[in-house]
């Protein structure tokens, strides 16, 4: 087959695919533009589909495809439609097959069973584990929405089934994701519903799946455990609006409630994923310090007393020092002190050093004072942006601070 003919009969996956959350028979036949629930009935497309259809997420032999994964949007049961012009009958790529592999086998492709299976849900679906938390958004223009946290393990009634349809979204958008396994039993998971009044349903509310995060507790010297945040996913539909940062300090919130947890790490994170950690643990730490006089000295910190903090808030070391120097950063926009800003660079580079130790004690002093300014420079610049994500209107205070090219 000629090139051209080639291009023709290849779909790319990643539009091809496409994920609609069903709220209720009702809305599924509803006209999207004049539903208040819009943007969480529109179908949306995946990140990453290189996980199931191989390297160049493409799906070979069909024209004008659709695969539609459609989800009750409470207990996510499935729906597969497969829809195309025109196939090469014997060369075609098997979509099914392929997806089958990935999805649990209790899907269906009738849109008459998939209709009952939303309007059941609609009714009678309930977040399984346990709520322990909940909060209100009113960004969606319309009257506040409630939200829910949910917490489950394996051993929660009905979690096994309903994560084996949830985790398809780790492949879609988390990159690198991959399936975990079942056998693990020390798995942990905070699942995000929204929570709307529905007057024949039991407990009168429908709940609607966000998004969710599992953690992995491991052996922390001598007997304690690192919480390891490993998969954490918000549905476009409801990114945007807070909700990664709700769910990201619930999962803190509930870590800092068990006594044998020592702190939280992230395993591998997106760049997306540590600015909203960094964001939110800044607020944290902030809180935590607000009576505190220690940070108002500048830099050299008193290292006992960071690491008496650093337990108590349960933060990773690394995070933890990154945060004292972005509130420390944060205090000289302020505080104008030429002798304290060089105060503040020697504590980074510092630290810096002491990371990166390996590479920087093979090289000479001379490079090794420029590889620290350079890694400096970028270091602020870096804090710089986060800080001014979370108060923007004071950008133009960093104007006195002029980063040196070389040493403190
Ligand atoms: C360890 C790992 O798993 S790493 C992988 C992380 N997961 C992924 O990358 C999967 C795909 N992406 C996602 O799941 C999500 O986009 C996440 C988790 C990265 C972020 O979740 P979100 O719910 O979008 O986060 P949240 O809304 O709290 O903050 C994101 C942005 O919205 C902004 N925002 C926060 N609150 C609001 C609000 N009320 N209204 C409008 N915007 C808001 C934030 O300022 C932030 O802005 P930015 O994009 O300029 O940085």
């Amino acid at each position: 087959m000629v090139m051209e003919e080639l291009h023709e009969w290849t779909a790319d996956a990643n539009k091809a695919l496409s994920v609609t959350l069903v709220r209720s028979a009702q809305d599924a036949l509803s006209v999207i533009d004049e539903d208040p629930e819009a943007r969480a009935l529109l179908p949306f497309n995946p990140a990453f589909t290189y996980p199931i259809f191989g390297e160049k997420e493409k799906i070979y032999g069909y024209k004008g495809l659709q695969v539609e994964i459609n989800m009750a949007s409470g207990s996510l049961k499935q729906y597969l439609n497969v829809t195309y012009d025109e196939k090469l009958e014997s060369q075609a790529d098997d979509i099914e097959g392929t997806l089958f592999k990935f999805i649990p086998s209790d899907y269906t492709k009738s849109a008459e069973i998939f209709a009952d299976t939303v309007a059941k849900d609609a009714e009678s679906f309930v977040p399984p584990g346990t709520q322990i938390a909940s909060y209100r958004s009113n960004d969606d223009e319309e009257d506040d929405v409630e939200y829910g946290v949910w917490h489950c393990k394996w051993d929660t009634p009905g979690f096994r089934e309903f994560h084996r349809r949830a985790q398809l979204f780790v492949l879609l958008y988390i990159e690198g994701g991959s399936y975990i396994q079942e056998d693990e039993d020390q798995w942990e998971f905070l699942i995000l519903f929204e929570i709307r009044p529905h007057d024949t349903a039991p407990t009168g509310a429908s709940y609607h799946f966000a998004g969710y995060v599992s953690a992995y507790p491991f052996w922390c010297y001598p007997d304690m455990v690192r919480m390891r945040l490993s998969q954490f996913v918000i549905l476009p539909p409801f990114q945007g609006q807070g909700h990664g940062s709700q769910l990201y300090n619930t999962l803190y919130d509930y870590a800092l409630t068990l006594e044998k947890v020592a702190e939280l790490t992230v395993e591998d994170p997106s760049e997306a994923f540590e600015d909203l950690r960094d964001r939110c643990d800044l607020v944290r730490l902030k809180e935590q310090l607000k009576d505190s006089k220690e940070m108002a000295k500048g830099a050299p910190v008193d290292k006992k007393w960071l690491e008496k903090i650093r337990t108590e808030g349960k933060y990773a070391t690394r995070q933890f020092l990154r945060l004292i120097e972005m509130l420390l950063l944060e205090r000289l926009k302020t505080n104008r002190s030429p002798e304290r800003y060089k105060a503040y660079r020697l504590q980074v580079k510092e630290r810096l050093f002491r990371f990166n130790y390996e590479i920087l004690a093979q090289i000479s002093p001379d490079e090794r004072r420029e590889k620290l300014a350079e890694t400096y420079k970028n270091v602020e610049e870096d804090y710089k942006r986060i800080l001014n994500s979370l108060r923007p209107v004071e950008q133009d205070l960093w104007e006195w601070i002029e980063t040196p090219q070389q040493s403190a």
